[in-house]
């Protein structure tokens, strides 16, 4: 027997050898309200199939209300048009079959007839290949993991609902993250995107493409920072016009009240750390990359430091602009910690979502 635990509710599943030697369906249920309100987790789920190499689909029943409905929001979820468009993207090698049907009015009950596979499916077969596990596995890699963090499964469930309770007052708008250079855009960013099934973008990268694959440091030797600066208000004024997505600004995008214009039109989110802990950050992978640093002299810690307190007394008051504020100070003291260091970036999103409730209810 396999029990994967999603968000709170438990799905069942028969072993393989079971499957076999009854030759029934493996059968997983779904309490219907969970279902309509995490198609994610179902993705999840399926995810998990796909990662071992089971093909699946959905087939159509005319018989099961709302049917169509739940299929366009799982689709919508993926962000891609059709269930077509998932199996090609998967490329699977297995053929499982699912359908959906109803079984009692609050049920759904996902079937997987086993006459279904062809023959030499062995994946299939393999009952340690069925591991899905209770543990944070059951959800995407970049949820949970981002460079070295790993989530604890408790924090990857309680940012999964934040962000599903979040989606309704949100409503698409776009996720503009600001804050000093090494405060956490990025990492914190693409597990905010996760978690928000919002498609994930950095400025910096982006700015990258448009000057011909010039990385940053590059285009501040070779053009200046008047054209990057440029460069970068382009690029937010084009994904302000977008929706559902969370942007990782550089560091210095709040300079331009041009940019806040653009960054208005969805929700902006401060990540406020103490500058010693961004020199720290930054003095463990360089300054190499971060050109407005690496003039200075001294070693990596003193001269990330120097730069980024004088940075700081220019821009403070911009960041201030931003819709919400995630204070790291302020996270470690909820935790009963001093150490900034100690509040993982999930947390962080955590916090990030919270603010933006607070700010959306207001
Ligand atoms: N909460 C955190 N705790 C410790 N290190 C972090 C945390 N968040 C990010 N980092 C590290 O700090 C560095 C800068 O993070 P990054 O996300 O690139 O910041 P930004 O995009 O704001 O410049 C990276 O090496 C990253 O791994
Ligand atoms: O603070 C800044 O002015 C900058 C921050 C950098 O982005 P990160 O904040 O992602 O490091 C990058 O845009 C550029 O080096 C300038």
């Amino acid at each position: 027997m396999l029990i994967v635990n999603l968000n709170y509710w438990h799905i069942e599943c028969h072993s393989t050898r079971e499957i076999e030697r009854e030759e029934t369906h493996l059968c997983i249920w779904f309490p219907a309200y969970c279902f309509l309100r995490r198609p994610n987790a179902l993705f999840d789920f399926l995810s998990n199939l796909a990662e071992l190499k089971l093909r699946f689909y959905i087939e159509e029943d005319n018989t099961l209300e709302k049917s169509r409905e739940m299929e366009a929001k799982v689709a919508q979820s993926l962000q891609f048009s059709t269930w077509n468009d998932l199996e090609k993207k998967r490329k699977p090698n297995g053929s499982l079959h699912f359908s959906l049907r109803s079984r009692e009015q609050n049920r759904l009950q996902i079937l997987i007839p086993s006459h279904l596979q062809p023959t030499g499916t062995a994946t299939w077969h393999k009952p340690e290949a069925l591991q899905v596990s209770c543990s944070y596995r059951n959800f995407p890699g970049s949820v949970l993991e981002s460079g070295s963090f790993p989530a604890t499964f408790d924090e990857a469930m309680i940012l999964k609902n934040k962000a599903e309770d979040l989606e309704p007052y949100l409503n698409g708008r776009c996720i503009f993250l600001v804050g000093m250079m090494g405060s956490g855009k990025t990492t914190v960013g693409r597990i905010l995107s996760d978690a928000l099934s919002y498609s994930f973008f950095d400025s910096d990268a982006l700015i990258e493409q448009a000057v011909g694959g010039t990385s940053v440091a590059e285009i501040f030797k070779l053009y200046g920072e008047g054209l990057f600066r440029d460069n970068e208000t382009e690029v937010l004024r084009k994904l302000s016009t977008m929706h559902r997505l969370v942007v990782s600004t550089g560091g210095g995008a709040v300079i331009r009240p041009i940019n806040w214009k653009y960054m208005r039109k969805g929700i902006s989110v401060w990540l406020d750390v103490p500058l010693e802990a961004l020199a720290r950050r930054i003095a463990d992978v360089g300054t190499e990359s971060r050109p407005l640093l690496h003039q200075e002299p001294g070693d990596a810690y003193a001269k990330a430091f120097k730069r980024l307190s004088s940075l700081w007394e220019e821009r403070s008051e911009a960041y201030a602009n931003a819709s919400a504020r995630v204070s790291l100070e302020n996270i470690a003291a909820k935790l009963g910690t001093s150490d900034v260091c100690n509040v993982t970036p999930t947390v962080i999103a955590i916090e990030a979502l919270q603010q933006i409730e607070s700010f959306l209810k207001n």
